[in-house]
């Protein structure tokens, strides 16, 4: 098994073309949902985010105040990297547990949404492959004032804080063009998985544990034969 990092621009179709990849069947995990997922009351980021920021963090439901604990660590560079610190290491254990699943259930490539992949660079290690939904700047502004219901500066100061999307198509290894029509996007989509699909590089993986697995069938077999007998 590999995996493919998927990742884009504010309103450039990620969730959209994500949708296409579930309806082929494919193996999706959303890191954004399994960053929420770890902060919830229960996990060990929850306890630990407590001890380091306080109580003021808190809803009075007792989930965390995501916009407070945001405004608190904004510019306040130490603050931020603390809480990276708490959360980073659970959302990698949770990803990898995910992946794990799908690795038994025998899936070849998992596709993990994260739409920070060539800003953080933290996990784009792990990926064999990495996608960018794509599409020009106006498309891009229409659609975020459209969905977000944003004047053209809000939605522009918005793009502006990103990384720019012509540069991380520099980045990536399959770009999917979603500037046209949603039909073309599909199709696109469409293609990319059949690539993936073929490709050879989820058996090094498999293999490995095909080998680890007899290796340790074979010693078991040699210990209770010949070894534990005489014992
Ligand atoms: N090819 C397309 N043609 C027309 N509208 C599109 C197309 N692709 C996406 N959209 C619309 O553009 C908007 C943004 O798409 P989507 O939500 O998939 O982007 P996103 O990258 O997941 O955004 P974000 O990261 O900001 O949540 C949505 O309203 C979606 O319906």
């Amino acid at each position: 098994m590999f995996l493919v990092g998927l990742t884009g621009g504010i309103a450039s179709g990620k969730s959209s073309v994500i949708q296409v990849f579930k309806q082929l069947n494919c193996a999706v995990i959303d890191v954004d949902v399994i960053a929420h997922q770890v902060v919830q009351p229960g996990y060990p980021a929850y306890r630990r985010i407590v001890e380091a920021f306080g109580t003021e963090v808190l809803l009075e439901n007792g989930d965390i105040n995501r916009k407070v604990l945001g405004d608190l660590i904004f510019n306040q560079p130490d603050l931020r990297q603390l809480l990276n610190t708490i959360t980073h290491p659970e959302i990698l254990k949770e990803m990898m547990k995910e992946t794990f699943k799908y690795f038994l259930q025998g899936y070849r490539y998992v596709i993990l949404d994260i739409p920070l992949l060539f800003e953080t660079k933290k996990l784009l290690k792990y990926m064999k492959h990495t996608v960018v939904v794509y599409c020009d700047r106006d498309t891009q502004l229409k659609r975020l004032m459209q969905r977000n219901k944003l004047n053209q500066e809000d939605a522009e100061a918005r793009i502006s804080a990103q990384l720019p999307l012509k540069d991380k198509v520099h980045m990536a290894r399959h770009v999917l063009d979603n500037s046209g029509d949603w039909s073309t996007t599909k199709r696109q989509v469409i293609v990319l998985h059949a690539e993936l699909e073929r490709s050879l590089e989820y058996l090094p993986l498999r293999l490995g544990i095909l080998t680890g697995l007899v290796g340790l069938v074979g010693l078991l077999y040699l210990l209770t034969h010949y070894l534990l007998p005489s014992l």
